[in-house]
Order: structure tokens, then sequence, then C-alpha cells
């Protein structure tokens, strides 16, 4: 018996190995320069261990093939193709769209092959393929133009109320405090008040349930991570989904899933609007003419190029409530990390440069000024060119992604022989590209005048890549730079960021921080402009 299963054992291990290594020439025969792959992890041991985060990984590769146009590497047995080139990348992006329009090969979309929690992450819009993307997409759209957005400037008002009386707070005790944990508060308070018109009331309720499963969504531990890539052995996504196994933060999931559906079913029942962004998409799950349809975005602050329009043919489909639930869901994770990051880069970085802050509150001083010592219009708030540049600086200098593009059909890279096969998958590598000194003088340091507008026009729309590019680019965007700019600006008007000797000399991102975060926190004091 025991040498039965010890021959299963070493049987069902060949076919794993051979399964995982059968594609580690790949690179050499095409002669692209390359990260060897070794058994079972592919290029990078570290993100079986946890070691590393995957952006600085994709970071240091970057430096090491610089002067190439592209390299290529493995993710456990998948050969990837990482391309540096920014002709290359506008191509791949927005140019070639139509064959690199999914983020998952198919059959290999994790997310489809758990249990019931995990398949609602998988018809989220990050997750959607093909046709079906699109439609969601296009369909979603209209929720955050910059009309929609005006209506959801009075929720971020009230929350930005409330992140004031908790800065008061601190400028009264003088403590040094973590950034990202205060402004995670002010992201969820404003996502969940703007989507669902719920105040969780997480400056209050420090331990409230809806802070703390926001805060652990995307904080995924190397066991977490791992239940995940098992999904890549071949069968055991189809096990999984048989056993109906969730991989992904079910606890977490089960939250927020019951608030969206029970939201969904009150706004039903009473037949109340709030012109919230469930309303929004309550609407959306009307029946629409068939027709061509085309997916233009507005201005899009010259930040995301999308010259390739969404021309298909729409069918008279309605979208059925788990899209909703799911794309809602998405919508407050991928918010509520990202927000929350960037403001607390921004309060450190303000902090590091006293002469940037003072600037920074001139401008905003000025606008309240303008406006007879009121809160600036939408517009205004968006367009004030100094808090725009420090930003988009604070978006390059701690957002730069590795972002993922999965091949849907065959594709020649222009001027090579090398094909791109359908099911590869494509990496741009944001994080290198964003501290290349070739784009940016001096790329490791805060310095906004790199977004001046002569300056941002000089270079490639391609060396800006902090809510990606393309079609596929961040639909969140227009919100997210609303609800940084609305924050920043109601601190700034009356306190100032003082740095925090807490703070860490050399920054080292979390490997399980999904956004990439720093591990030892960010820390400032805030005092009050009247006592500088
Ligand atoms: C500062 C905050 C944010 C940053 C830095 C950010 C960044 C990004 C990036 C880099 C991508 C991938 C783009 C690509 O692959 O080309 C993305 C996609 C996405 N983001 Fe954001 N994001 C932010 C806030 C938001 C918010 C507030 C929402 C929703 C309310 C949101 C919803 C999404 C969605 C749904 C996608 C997937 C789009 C698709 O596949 O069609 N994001 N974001």
């Amino acid at each position: 018996m025991l040498l039965e299963i010890g021959l299963i054992c070493l049987t069902l291990f060949l076919i794993l190995y051979r399964y995982v290594t059968k594609n580690f020439d790949h690179w050499k025969r095409q002669g692209v320069p390359h990260i060897e792959g070794h058994f079972p992890y592919g290029s990078h041991i570290e993100l079986l261990t946890q070691s590393k985060h995957f952006n600085v990984l994709v970071k240091e590769n970057y430096e090491r093939f610089k002067n190439e146009d592209f390299h290529g590497m493995f993710l456990f047995g998948k050969p990837v193709l990482v391309v540096q080139n920014l002709e290359l990348i506008r191509n791949i992006m927005v140019k070639d769209f139509n064959h690199f329009v999914d983020r998952n090969c198919a059959g290999q979309n994790m997310m489809n092959e758990g249990g019931e929690l995990d398949q609602l992450w998988g018809k989220g819009m990050t997750d959607l393929c093909g046709d079906e993307w699109k439609k969601v997409r296009f369909t979603f759209t209209p929720i955050f133009t910059s009309g929609k957005m005006k209506c959801m400037l009075k929720f971020m008002l009230e929350v930005s109320t409330r992140l004031r009386e908790e800065i008061n707070l601190l400028a009264d005790n003088g403590q040094h405090f973590e950034l990202k944990e205060l402004f995670g508060k002010f992201s969820i308070d404003s996502l969940a008040t703007c989507a669902f018109g719920i105040n969780p009331n997480s400056f209050k309720e420090v331990d409230g349930p809806f802070i703390k499963n926001a805060a652990s969504i995307f904080q995924v531990s190397a066991f977490e991570s791992l239940k995940l890539f098992s999904r890549l052995i071949p069968g055991s996504g189809w096990l999984q989904k048989k056993l109906k196994i969730d991989a992904f933060k079910p606890k977490e999931t089960r939250f927020f899933r019951d608030i969206v559906i029970s939201t969904i079913q009150h706004r039903r029942k009473t037949g109340q609007k709030a012109n919230d962004l469930i309303d929004l998409m309550l609407d959306c799950m009307k029946p629409s003419e068939e027709g061509n349809v085309e997916n233009k975005d507005e201005e899009g602050y010259g930040l995301v190029e999308q010259d390739v329009n969404l021309k298909f043919k729409k069918k008279r489909v309605e979208l059925n409530e788990d899209i909703v639930v799911s794309n809602c869901l998405l919508f407050l994770a991928a918010g509520y990390d990202t927000t929350g990051k960037t403001l607390a880069f921004l309060g450190y970085y303000l902090s590091k440069h006293p002469e940037i802050q003072a600037n920074l509150q001139e401008e905003i001083d000025q606008a309240y000024s303008d406006n007879d010592g009121k809160v600036p219009e939408y517009n205004t708030i968006q367009e004030l060119p100094y808090l725009d540049m420090c930003v988009l600086e604070t978006l390059r200098l701690s957002g730069g992604e590795a972002l993922i593009r999965a091949c849907t059909k065959d594709y020649v890279l222009p001027n090579t022989d090398i094909t791109i096969k359908r099911d590869d998958l494509v990496i741009i590598p944001g994080s290198g590209i964003h501290l290349d000194e070739r784009y940016y003088p001096d790329p490791d340091t805060f310095n906004p005048e790199n977004f001046r507008k002569e300056r941002k026009q000089s270079r490639s729309p391609y060396t800006f890549l902090g809510f990606g590019q393309g079609p596929r680019a961040c639909i969140g965007m227009r919100f997210a730079l609303l609800a940084t700019k609305v924050a920043i600006m109601g601190i700034l008007r009356s306190y100032s960021f003082v740095y925090s000797e807490k703070n860490p000399v050399d920054l080292v991102i979390d490997p399980a921080s999904m956004v990439g975060y720093v591990k030892e926190g960010l820390h400032a004091k805030v005092v009050r402009r009247s006592e500088d």
C-alpha cells in the first residue's frame, strides 16, 4: 500500500514538475534577455516566501534590463514579457488594445475558481474578460464622469469635516500618528458615504467592523497567497470550485457583500434615492437599446490616453445583481487602500518638504479667498495647478505598479520577430518607469515641478502610470483625485504636517500589502498654522 501511495505521489510530482518547467526555455528560444525559471516558483522565490513586494522585484529587474526594450521572466511556469520601451507600451495599452483586452489569461482567472465568494470577486471589473468586461465597463463609465463627481463633492465634504475634527484633536495632543491609519478612515468613510449613503463613523468607532474589515482585505498573508497560487496547479482550481473553497478573505468579503445587498434591497423597498453610486448603478441595471456604442472618456486630465474607443455591439442585456454587488465590493476595495496610501504619502512628503507645503497652502488659501472664504467649486478643486502637481508627484514616487495584461489574440511585437501568443502575460513595469532618471531627473526626490505643464508635455504620457493607461485604466481616477484633493485642502487650510523622527530612514515596502505600503508605516504630527 505504502509503495502504491509513494508511486502516486511521485507521478503527481513529475506531472507538476513537467507542467511548471515545460516552458522554461521559452525566452531562450526567442532570444529574449530574461531571468531564468526555477521549479516551482519561476523567476522569483521571493513571491513564494513573501520576502519582497512584487512591485519592488519588477523595479529591480527594470534596472537590470534598463537598456533593453523588453525582457522575459516566469511566474511559476508562465512566461511573462516585461515591456519597457514606451512606444511598445503605447501599442499594448492603447493602439493595439484589442490584442490585450484582459488581465487574466483564459482558464487562469484564479478568482473564478473558488467558492461562491471568490466567484463574486471574479465578476468585478478588474477580473472580467472580453465582451463581458466591455459591457460592464461601458455601463459603469457614466457613473464616474465629472458631472456625477460634482454630485459626490457634498458627500466628500461631509467626511472631510470629520477628518478635520480628528486632525484638530491630534493637533491638541501633539502626538505623532500613523498617516494611513488616519487617511484610511477618511477614504473608507468617503467611499461608504458616496457609494451607499452609509456613515461607518470610522473616526469615532476605531474598532468598528467597517474599518477593521477594510484594513484587512488588502493585507494578504503568505498562507493566503499560497492558497490562491495553488490554483495554478492543474486540476486544483476545478477541485476548489467543486469543494466551494473561498481563498480570498471570505470573512471580510461576506461582511461587505451583505452590506451591499441590504442597501440594494432597502433602496428597492423604499424607493428612496440618494443619488449616490449605488443609485447610479441600480439605474444601470435597466435594459438599454441595442446599437453601436462608444466609450469615450471625458477630459481625463491628460493623464490617461484612451484613443481606442470601445466600439462593439451592445446586446440588450441587463446587468444582473451579482455584477452590481461584485462591482460595489470592488469599488470599496479598489478605492480604500489606494486613496488612503496616496494621502498618507502626500502627508509624509509635505512634512519632509515644508517649503513645498507652504507653496501649496498659499494656493489653497487663494482658492478659498477667491470664493469668499467658502470651499471652492468642483472645477476649481480639480484644477488647482500646484495641488494637482503635488498629488501626481506623490503617485509617481509612491505609486508605480506592475500593470498586467493578458494577450487575447496572437500579436507580433512591432519591429521584432517576437510573437506574443494568446494567453501569454505582459507586464508594464510602472514601478521602474516612475523612477527612471531619463524621464524624471533626480527620481527619488519629491519634486512637484516634474508635473509642471511644460515638463509634463515634454515627456511621453506613458512615463506616468499611476492610474494605468488605455481603456483599462482606473475607472475611479476622477473620484480618487477629488477625494485626495478635498481631504488635503481641508487640512492644509488650517494645519501643517510636521515631520516625525519615528519614520524609518529607508522606506521598506511591505510584501503583504497589496497596494505596496510601507512596512513600518509613515508618521507625522500636525500643528495649527496659527501656531506655526
Ligand atoms: C489614488 C487612488 C487610486 C489609484 C492610485 C488607482 C490605481 C489604479 C490602477 C493603477 C489600475 C490599473 C490600471 C491598468 O491596468 O491600466 C486601476 C484599476 C481600477 N481601479 Fe483604481 N485607483 C485608485 C482609486 C480607485 C477608486 C476610488 C476606484 C473606484 C471607486 C477604483 C476602481 C478601479 C477599477 C474598477 C479598476 C479596474 C478597471 C478595469 O479593469 O476596467 N480605483 N486603479
